[in-house]
């Protein structure tokens, strides 16, 4: 198998203005993720999840180790990973069509290729028939098709995916997760996913990596050995609870220490 992106260390301090110090985010820090796999990310609240992520993608650079993907040190954000983020960032005056072509058009596609390149996304996230709809005219499910078709069209190496579903309404957020599954066997891409919801983790994931409390680093990773592809009554094997359980009770001893200094 071959090693797609590798963090080899990583610590990252913020300056901190309430004490006037440092805020230690994350501390040694190393994890591999291999190429198409699905990698979920879950921890206490506060444990340096997305300032990981946002290390991957560039935008934040770590005060301690080093990321590769691919091979290559990662020092700056590159067209080579592409975030989802939990809010719909789609550009309000352009159509479901335009934000798809829009990165496209950034890097110099013939506009004819980016519509191709876009049209094949947009069937593959389900939203045919919708290329000319405006942002404000689409569901929140619906938004985050766009924004994951957004993702794809790009061919990154990695795919980024930071609370996707977390505004989502329940039922929506479960069929998205299974519609995710859909598109990642389609698109045999690499997938880093954060997520404070545990079955939605288990459910999606390869593996599962369990993150300390601040400051965060690796306290455990799961391999979800559940058969794909997988629906969502999956939910009810008690295979799936036991997976649960078991991340349950390691996130639990992170958040006990912390519940017991605070009162
Ligand atoms: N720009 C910043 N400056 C200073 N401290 C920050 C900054 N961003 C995050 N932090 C702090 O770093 C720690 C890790 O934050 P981060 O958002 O990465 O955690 P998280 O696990 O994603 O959190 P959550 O589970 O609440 O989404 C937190 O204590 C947070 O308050």
């Amino acid at each position: 198998m071959t090693i797609k992106l590798e963090a080899h260390r990583i610590g990252l301090e913020y300056g901190d203005p309430e004490s006037d110090g440092r805020l230690v985010a994350l501390n040694d820090v190393s994890l591999s993720i291999h190429e198409n796999e699905f990698v979920s990310i879950v921890g206490p609240s506060g444990c340096g999840k997305t300032t990981f992520l946002s290390i991957v993608d560039g935008l934040i650079r770590a005060t301690a180790g080093q990321i590769l993907l691919g091979g290559t040190p990662v020092s700056e954000p590159g067209p080579d990973r592409a975030v989802v983020f939990q809010d719909s960032s789609l550009l309000p005056w352009r159509t479901v069509l335009g934000n798809v072509v829009f990165g496209l058009e950034c890097i110099g596609v013939r506009p004819s290729e980016a519509r191709e390149r876009a049209a094949h996304y947009i069937e593959m996230v389900g939203l045919r028939g919708f290329e000319n709809r405006y942002s404000y005219q689409l569901s929140g499910g619906m938004q985050q098709r766009v924004n994951l078709a957004r993702a794809l069209v790009m061919d990154p190496q990695i795919l980024l995916m930071d609370e996707p579903f977390a505004a989502l309404d329940a039922q929506t957020r479960e069929l998205m997760q299974e519609e995710l599954l859909n598109i990642w066997q389609a698109s045999g891409k690499t997938v880093l996913f954060i997520t404070h919801q545990i079955d939605e983790a288990i459910f999606l994931s390869d593996r599962v990596i369990v993150f300390s409390a601040r400051p965060g680093r690796v306290k455990e990773s799961v391999d979800i050995e559940l058969d794909r592809p997988r629906s969502l009554k999956l939910k009810r094997d008690p295979r799936f609870h036991a997976y649960e359980d078991r991340i349950w009770s390691l996130i639990q001893e992170e958040e006990k220490p912390r519940a017991k200094a605070a009162g």
